[in-house]
């Protein structure tokens, strides 16, 4: 379970008007439970949605509160929390580190106990989930936006994390692979916390969370959390930005 107490975020920032940085409220403060088994997050562009997620595995740690995962503190347990919680980032050249697929996953697998054949195989088989057989030794830099995508999520998920945070991680992808990601997703046994701009993946949540200028305005249903959703967009200027 997932828990964030009385949570504020805060940045610097340069002062537009010069002088020295001023302090920014990036989220919250907030307080919440995370326990259902599929928590969807939507918002603006800027409104807050990838600091909320990136909190989950201590990639941002707050500013004030504590976040915890099954009582482990983000702070303080951080390697521990980053072995329960999988994170997969919306721009896979964030993540993947190796030159090819098959060794980018095998890396992803190097805590299981195995030699390197069978981790390999195990690599190949995860890749196969993920039509990317026939790319497992093709170099990274040659792969489509698309098939990147789809690797960072396969070597993610071959490390069978007890909770996956997912930052919009269908967006490069064509309709085809993001309803057999979307699928894949669903099927899973994991908690899953999605961040999207996909209103039908949002509209499939148990609890749907709606941030907009890093505070979260609606939390529960997910018909009523789109309703305000498309609410707020249709009323706000895109170019009126906050920050
Ligand atoms: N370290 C930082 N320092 C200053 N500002 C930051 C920092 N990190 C994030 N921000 C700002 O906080 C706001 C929220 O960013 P965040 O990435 O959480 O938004 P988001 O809802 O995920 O947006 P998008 O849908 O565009 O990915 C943005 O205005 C961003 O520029």
């Amino acid at each position: 379970m997932i828990e964030l107490r009385d949570v504020l975020v805060t940045a610097y920032t340069p002062d537009p008007s010069g002088g020295g940085d001023r302090v920014v409220r990036l989220l919250g403060p907030l307080s919440l439970t995370l326990a259902e088994r599929r928590v969807a997050v939507v918002g603006a562009n800027g409104s807050g949605k990838s600091t909320l997620a990136r909190l989950l595995n201590g990639l941002v740690l707050p500013s004030s509160g504590t976040v915890t995962v099954d009582g482990l503190d983000t702070a303080t347990d951080g390697a521990a929390v980053r072995r329960r919680v999988g994170f997969v980032f919306t721009d896979p050249d964030a993540q993947i580190v190796m030159p090819t697929p098959v060794e980018d996953v095998a890396l992803s697998l190097r805590r299981l106990r195995l030699d390197d054949d069978a981790r390999e195989s195990r690599a190949r088989e995860v890749l196969a989930r993920f039509g990317l057989a026939d790319r497992a030794q093709v170099p990274v830099h040659a792969l489509s936006g698309g098939q990147r995508q789809l690797l960072a999520l396969a070597a993610v998920l071959a490390t069978d994390p007890d909770v996956l945070v997912c930052d919009e991680p269908t967006t490069l992808l064509d309709l085809r692979w993001r309803r057999h990601v979307d699928d894949l997703l669903d099927g899973l046994d994991q908690q899953v916390v999605l961040v999207t701009h996909d209103l039908e993946a949002a509209a499939r949540a148990d609890r749907l969370l709606v941030v907009d200028d890093g505070t979260i305005v609606h939390d529960g249903d997910p018909a009523d959390g789109l309703a305000r959703y498309r609410t707020l967009m249709s009323t706000d200027s895109p170019a009126g930005g906050r920050r």
